[in-house]
Formats: structure tokens, sequence, C-alpha cells
């Protein structure tokens, strides 16, 4: 019920128009199939006599002026045929269409969430389980949307038919709406069922897709030590067991169906047999009884059956549900307003920094003046991406400083700033796509005058004009038809695009050989000339072509002078 309530909360006015269309379904539905029977009476020439309802119809035609004649009455048929079937068309078209929005409601708000959320809890997201949020809690919670608009349609239904049941009989009504509720409740345990399964299904798949996720990211590895045959008794024993809770929905739905229908049918037969053998009451009056009791237990079946359904995808909304709100409260830091320039220098003042317990930096002081070409080196694990993160905000200090021109980072306006860097990955991949498409990236303020620019600013420009396309040559799956030293030096060329003037690399050289490497580092020291650049290395290369060097250790850096101590590092 709780499930409920919120989707018309969240959706109150999608959810009105949804109920109101499926009311009118419902009313197409019920006046065209109560309407045919007597309106084909008249039309072969019964006598309508009768019917009250028939009656009523001829007496209607007459007084609008139309002969209820057998060619006339068919036209009016096959002309109510189709006018429902608009209706019904329309309703139904409402109906899918605010389930499909609610769904690309569902999904834009986990996005969006996700990408505000800080990096260090974006990091901490399984891919496989996000995925599974956007493409299938989605679609399970907008069904659910779905069913839950339903129910409250046909509980309006039950509603308005007891209520003009009780002009009838209210004996009959009363007594339907208590035999209802009973049922209602003997069958609830069909529906708690449901729940469960539902709510294993939706646990179960998130498992079993983040697990698919890591193992599909390692299979080569997996493979090549024979080993792929654990992960695949894993997936196999989570599909399984996926399968296991799929039966246990369907066998509690199947299980609602089918014994809602005899046990309508023992209580019809009951009444029936009391009725007539021990209250000796008359037929017609029997009649009206049954029809009511038959109708308004129909329709609180249907009810129930809808809600069973509501079950089934509830938890997928909740997951998905838990998901974003766990995404907002781990929002980043609102951004600064003041526009960053870096005209005078960064700076690291007394930071520190830990990741819970784990302390990365105890009083880190680090400065790095424009237009120089800065090394950090330091043992694996000692916080090398950590400083970066922190330069790009991306990682906010727990105590200390990150100044830009003597601005605190946090007072700037972090998109800004993060456009003035260009930021060079360790393991850049490159797109199965041209050399200037793998520049620009979509990027739609880019052209290809960037793109050239970028590339001679990397030093790329000569091996790509010589290239079979230039810079319209594919450059094959993940670069493969460059060299290591080109692939880095298109990356660089990347990250220089948008013309930044702060440039970040993590490890440039590291799978290159001397040759590469040596072009890349006097290509980063031409560079240095005009950006202000900080390379994370364990190279010697590249800490020799820096202009100042930091060795990071037990949580501070020092400065390394150059020549042989830097060799020495190494
Ligand atoms: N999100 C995180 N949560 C918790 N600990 C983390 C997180 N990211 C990194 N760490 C830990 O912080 C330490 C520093 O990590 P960092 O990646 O900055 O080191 P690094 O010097 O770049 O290492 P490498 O040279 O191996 O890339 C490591 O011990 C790492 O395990």
């Amino acid at each position: 019920m709780r499930t409920l309530i919120t989707y018309i909360m969240v959706f109150p006015r999608r959810s009105a128009f949804v109920i109101l269309a499926l009311l009118v379904a419902g009313v197409a539905e019920g006046l065209s199939l109560t309407a045919l029977l007597p309106l084909l009476s008249i039309a072969v020439g019964e006598s309508s006599g009768d019917s009250g309802i028939g009656q009523f119809m001829e007496d209607a035609l007459r007084k609008i002026g139309i002969e209820p004649t057998l060619d006339m009455i068919l036209i009016i048929i096959v002309g109510g045929m189709f006018t429902k079937g608009l209706i019904l068309l329309l309703a139904n078209r409402q109906v899918g269409y605010t389930v499909a929005h609610v769904a690309t409601a569902l999904r834009l708000n986990l996005i969006e969430a996700l990408l505000a959320s800080r990096w260090q809890y974006y990091l901490r997201q399984p891919v496989g389980s996000l995925a599974n949020s956007v493409a299938t809690e989605a679609y399970r919670a907008a069904n659910g949307f779905e069913h839950s608009v339903n129910v409250l349609a046909l509980a309006t239904q039950v509603l308005v038919y007891a209520l003009v049941a009780v002009f009838i009989s209210w004996q009959a009504t009363l007594a339907s709406l208590f035999i209802g509720l009973f049922l209602l409740i003997v069958l609830h345990r069909l529906v708690r069922a449901t729940r469960r399964a539902g709510a294993n299904q939706t646990q179960l798949l998130r498992h079993l897709l983040t697990y698919l996720s890591d193992v599909l990211n390692s299979v080569k590895s997996l493979k090549a030590m024979a080993r792929d045959n654990v992960a695949d008794a894993i997936l196999r024993d989570q599909t399984k067991q996926l399968e296991k809770a799929t039966r246990h929905e369907v066998m509690s739905r199947a299980a609602l169906m089918a014994l809602q229908e005899p046990i309508l049918a023992a209580i019809t037969a009951a009444g029936l047999y009391l009725a007539l053998v021990v209250w000796q009451l008359s037929l017609p009056e029997v009649m009206v009884m049954v029809f009511l009791l038959t109708r308004i237990l129909g329709l609180l079946n249907k009810t129930q059956r809808k809600y069973q359904q509501l079950a089934v995808q509830e938890s997928a909304y909740w997951a998905l549900r838990k998901a974003a709100e766990d995404a907002a409260d781990a929002a980043e830091r609102r951004s600064g307003t003041d526009e960053p320039h870096l005209q005078q220098g960064i700076l690291l003042r007394n930071v520190q920094f830990s990741y819970d317990k784990k302390i990365i930096f105890k009083q880190l002081d680090i400065e790095i003046p424009i237009k120089t070409f800065t090394a950090v080196t330091g043992p694996s694990g000692v916080g090398k991406s950590t400083l970066i993160d922190l330069l790009c905000g991306l990682a906010e200090p727990n105590a200390g400083e990150v100044l830009i021109d003597g601005k605190s980072l946090h007072e700037l306006d972090m998109r800004r700033w993060r456009h003035m860097i260009g930021y060079v990955s360790q393991d850049t991949i490159l797109l199965h796509d041209t050399v200037m498409n793998n520049i620009l990236v979509g990027e739609p303020a880019l052209t290809a005058e960037d793109a050239e620019r970028a590339l001679r600013q990397a030093g790329a420009w000569d091996f790509v004009i010589a290239l079979p396309d230039g810079m319209q040559t594919i450059v094959g799956e993940r670069g493969g038809l460059l060299s290591g030293g080109q692939r880095q030096r298109i990356a660089i060329a990347r990250a220089l695009a948008h013309a930044p003037v702060f440039l970040i690399l993590d490890e440039p050289t590291s799978a290159l050989d001397p040759e590469s490497e040596k072009t890349i580092c006097e290509t980063l020291q031409q560079l240095s000339k005009q950006l202000t650049i900080i390379a994370v290395s364990h190279q010697p290369a590249v800490i020799n072509a820096a202009d100042r060097v930091f060795i990071l250790s037990e949580g501070e850096a020092k400065t390394l002078s150059h020549g042989a101590d830097a060799h020495s590092v190494n």
C-alpha cells in the first residue's frame, strides 16, 4: 500500500489522468457490453418489453428521431464499436505514454543524481548494478506504477458499483462487500508470497549483473588461467536462483487466479441454495442479488490480481529510489561562483586527506608555478592519483587548502575550473573511429581547426598527415593501427583540444618504448612553455624532463633536486 500511495504522491497529475483514462475505458467497455444484446434484440425485431434497457433504448432512439429499423441499428452498433475502439485507443495511449514517462523520469533522476555525486561515491558503484537500475529496475518500477493506477481505477469502479447496488439491494451489497473482504484477507498470503518473490528477483538481478560485468571486465585473464569455469559456475548458480524466484512469483500468481473463481462459484452456489431453498426467496429477487454479488466480487478479485502484480514490481521501485537517494546524499559540495584564472600558480598548503580512516596526506605542501612542468613520483599507493583528484576538485582536503592564484578551490566555479584542465589518464582508450573524432569526442563546440592545433601541440601532426586519410584515418579497435607512442600523443591532443591551461597526465609514458617516451617528454617540455603541466610518473625520463620534481612519502611531499638525484629515485 505504501508503494501505491508513494507512486500517486510522486506523480499526482499523471496518476489522476491515467485513472481517469482507465475509468473512461471501463465505462466504454461496460456500456458497449450492456447495450449490445438489447440493440441486437431490437434489430432482429424481438420484443424489448421484458428488457428495461431495451425499452429505454428504443424510446431514446425514437425521441431523437431515429426509427429502430434493422439497418439503422446495425449502423449504430458498428458506429458504437468504432467509437469504443477510439476511446480505448486514446485511453490506452494515455496509459502507455505515462508509463514510458514514469520510466524515463525514474531513469533520469538516478542518472542526474549519479552524475552530480562525489567522485569517491561514484567510484564505489558497481557498473552492472547501475546498468541494471537504469534498464531493468526502471522498467519494472514503471510497470508497478501502471498496476498501481489500475488498482485505484478498479477500486473506484467497485465503489461506484457498490453505491449503485445499495439502491437495488443494500443487503446483497453489504453481503458482497463482506464476502469480498473475507476473500481478500484469505488470499492475501499469495500476494505476500509474490512480494517476497519480487524482492528476491530484484536482489538477485542486481547481484547477477554486478558479478557479470566484473567477470566480463576480466574475462581475458580468467580464460588465460583457465579459471573462467569458477565464474561460470557462480553465474549459473545465480541465474538458477533467479529462475527459482521467478517460479515462486508465477506459482503465486497462478494460484491466486486459479483459486479466485472456484471460491467465488462456491460462495455464489451456497448463496443461491440459501436464498432459494432455505429462505424461499423469489427467483427474480435472487437473480438480482446473484448479479450484484458476482459483479462486485469479480471486480474485487480483479483489483487483488492487479495489486499482486504491483507487489512483484514494487521492490524494483524502492531499490531504484534508494540508489538515487544514496547518490543524492553523496552529492558534490556546492561549487563556488568565482571565475577561475591561472595566472600565478597552484598551491597545496597544509593539505590533509584520508579515505575513511586511512591517512594519505598528513601535511602536503606543493607549489606549481604557471608554465612549468612538474613531475610527481613516489611508491605505489602513496597517493599520486589522490593528489590529481585534489587538483581537479574530485576529492576535497579534510584540512588545508588547494589554492589557485591564491583563491581557495572551493570558492571557484568548479565546472569552469575543470574546463581549464586537460587530463590524460593512464589508460586512455581510443575509439574505433577517425583520428579527428578521437580528439573531438563529440564536443560540438570544437572544430577541425581545434583538432589540428591540438595535434600540432601534441607533436602528432607530422605522423597524422602521413596517414592514408590524414585526420580522417580510422585508428582501429582501441587505436590498434597506431603505435603506443602515437596513441599516447593522440590522447594528449584529445586533452589539448579545448585549449586547457593546466595539463594533468597520469603515467603518460608507462607503456612506451624509450624512443616514444623521449618524444613524449620533448613534447611536454615544449608544451610547458605555454601551459602548466603536472605529470605523475615513475619513469626517469619524465622526471628528468620536468622543471620540478616532488616525491611523495609518508603523507608529505619532498622536493627533489634534479640530475643524478632524480635517477637515484628509481
Ligand atoms: N576511493 C578510495 N577509497 C578508499 N581508499 C582508496 C580510494 N582510492 C584510493 N585509495 C587508497 O589510497 C591509497 C592511495 O591511492 P592512490 O591511487 O592515490 O595511490 P597511487 O600513488 O596513485 O598508486 P599507484 O601508483 O599504484 O597508482 C591507496 O592505498 C589506495 O588503496
